[in-house]
Formats: structure tokens, sequence, C-alpha cells
């Protein structure tokens, strides 16, 4: 029988979420010597584990079908040109999100876009950073880096970067900023575009159902709460996504009634903050394991 390959990076910031992600949907692995390939026990599907740049490359040549990668390095492969042009996201993923920023030493004379003409830039995103530039008419010298992009102005390497950023600690801690976001990601899955070889495609399809339940459950809450009833609609208000929840009634009060819903996007410490400020009590967050719409 033919077996869905499936590429994964083999160690970084996408292996876990990726593996994460298919042992939800699930696929079950055994324990292997092989660092290099996984096969499913309970599926046809093989995990070709490998370097993240590579994987656009992997699938667009057809030895993989699927891949697991940042949107940042698809768009930086599809700009180097050759056969990524023929690769489309199938679906977004929602982990490793991140945004590729151009950011400038604190004290220094960069400050904005246009202070940037003629300088150089490090960055291990050439194809992308260009690109941004040449359409706003700034021309600049590209200095490429594999890693360790943030300490090029320090080594005097480079004025400005063009590197991923998440919470901002690593830009701060050498003494940088950030100017102008160029490109938004997070991890996709990925496919040649057209038609699917039809031996895989049955596999991939139960996949793929199974990955956008585990995707929408886990940005998905049960939220169970008192509220004061004259509270309602405040506090219904503040529920992030909730569009139908259930109202029932609380034994022995007439003031009070118990509110459940699902919460479609995501439920943080400050809304909890604010229900309990409109008198909500008793909040309980519950995650959600499966989800089928
Ligand atoms: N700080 C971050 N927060 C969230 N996501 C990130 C962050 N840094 C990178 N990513 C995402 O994770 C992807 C993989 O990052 P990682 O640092 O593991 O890659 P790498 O160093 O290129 O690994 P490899 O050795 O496989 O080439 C990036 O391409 C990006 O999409
Ligand atoms: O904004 P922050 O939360 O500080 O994250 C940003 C950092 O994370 C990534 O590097 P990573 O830690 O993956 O190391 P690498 O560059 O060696 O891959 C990225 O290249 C930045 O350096
Ligand atoms: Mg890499």
């Amino acid at each position: 029988m033919t077996r869905l390959r499936i590429a994964v990076q083999s160690k970084g910031r996408l292996s876990e979420g990726g593996m994460d992600l298919l042992k939800r949907c699930g696929l079950r692995f055994a324990y292997g010597r092989d660092k290099l390939h996984q096969r499913a026990e309970n599926m046809p599907v093989d995990l070709m584990l490998v370097r993240d740049d590579d994987i656009p490359n992997f699938v667009a040549s057809g030895a993989c079908d699927y891949g697991i990668v940042g949107e940042n390095v698809l768009r930086e492969e599809q700009l180097a040109g050759g056969r990524t042009a023929e690769l489309e996201i199938a679906l977004r993923l929602g982990f490793a999100t991140c945004r590729l920023k151009l950011a400038v030493p604190v004290e220094g004379e960069i400050r904005d876009l246009a202070d940037l003409q003629g300088k150089a830039i490090a960055t291990s995103y050439p194809g992308i950073t260009r690109a941004y530039l040449a359409t706003r008419g700034i021309d600049v010298e590209i200095v490429e880096m594999r890693g360790s992009v943030e300490v090029a102005p320090r080594l005097h390497i480079a004025d400005a970067i063009c590197d991923l950023v998440s919470s901002g600690a690593t830009l701060q801690a050498n003494g940088l900023k950030a100017i102008e976001t160029v490109f938004e990601s997070e991890a996709v899955l990925i496919r040649r575009k057209g038609v699917q070889a039809p031996e895989t495609d049955s596999i991939a399809r139960i996949l793929m159902r199974r990955a956008e339940g585990v995707i929408a459950s886990s940005q998905t809450k049960y939220i169970m709460l008192n509220a004061p009833k004259d509270r309602l609609d405040a506090i219904r208000a503040l529920l992030p996504g909730a569009d139908a929840p259930t109202i029932a009634q609380v034994a022995g009060r007439d003031d009070v009634v118990a509110l459940h819903a699902v919460c479609r996007e995501r439920v943080f410490w400050e809304t909890l903050e604010a229900l309990e400020k409109e008198g909500a009590r008793a909040i309980l967050v519950l995650p959600i394991e499966k989800m089928l719409a």
C-alpha cells in the first residue's frame, strides 16, 4: 500500500508542534532508532524528519506529499524560484506564529524605512527582505546570515537586520528596536497544487479533517460561570467568539444564572479578570479535546 509521506522539521521550533499535531490527529509512532524517518503504526503514513529549509523543495519535487513549515520559509523558497511555485497552503496550523521585522540599533541614526536607503541589512531571508524594500523604492545591500542575525550591527557587519520576532526579547537583549513588520508567519501544511495522487489522497483528507478539528479545539475553550442576572448582557459581551451560550437556573437563587459557552477565540487572563469585575463567579475554563463542527 502506498504510504503518505509528510516532511516535518527534525529539530527546532516546528518539530514539537508538528509532531504534537500529528499525534493528536491519531497517528501513533513506534519508538525507533531512526532519527530521519518515523513510520506510523496505525495508518499508512511516514514522516521524513529534515531541515525546515529543505521542506518546500522536498514537497515540490514529489519526494514528500505534504510538509509542515513556517510560512516565512515557504515564501522565501518561492521567491528563490524553481518548482516551489507549484506549492500551496493546504492548512494554516496556528502555531509558531512570529513576524519578520526590520530592526535597527536603539542608539543610532536610522529611525524609519527611508533611512535604510543604501544601508547594509543582515538577514536569513534575503528574498523576502529585498522584495519588500524594492516595492518601496529602497535599495539596500543584503548580508546573508544563517542565524544569530541580531549580533550583526554590534559586529559592524550590517547597519540593520531583518529577522523573526516573537516576544521581542532577542531584539531587546541586543540593543535593537523594530521599525517595520515585513511578513507575518505561522506554521502551515503545504502540498503541490492540483490533483493529488489517488492512493494517498484519501488518507490525506482524513488527516486534514482531523487536523482542522484539533486546531479549532486548541483555540476553543468551554467556559462555565455564574452571573448576576442583571449583568448578563455585559458578561456575554466579554466572552470571546461565543454566539449562543446556554443560560440555566441556579438552584435556590433568583438573582444568579449559570452560563455555559463555547468560546471560539483564545481566552486570556484579562478576559477572566474583566468577567470577574462584572460580577461573574465560579468561573471555569475547560479545554475541548476534540471538536467536529
Ligand atoms: N521566536 C519564534 N517564535 C515563534 N516561531 C518562531 C520563532 N522563531 C522561529 N519561528 C518559526 O519556526 C520556524 C523554525 O525555526 P527554527 O529556529 O527552529 O529554524 P532553523 O533554525 O531554521 O532550523 P533548521 O535547523 O531546521 O534549519 C521558523 O522558520 C519560523 O517559522
Ligand atoms: O522575539 P523572540 O521571542 O526573542 O524570538 C526571536 C528569536 O527566535 C528565533 O531564533 P531561535 O531562538 O529559534 O534561534 P536560531 O536563530 O538559532 O534558530 C529568531 O531567529 C529570533 O532570534
Ligand atoms: Mg533552517
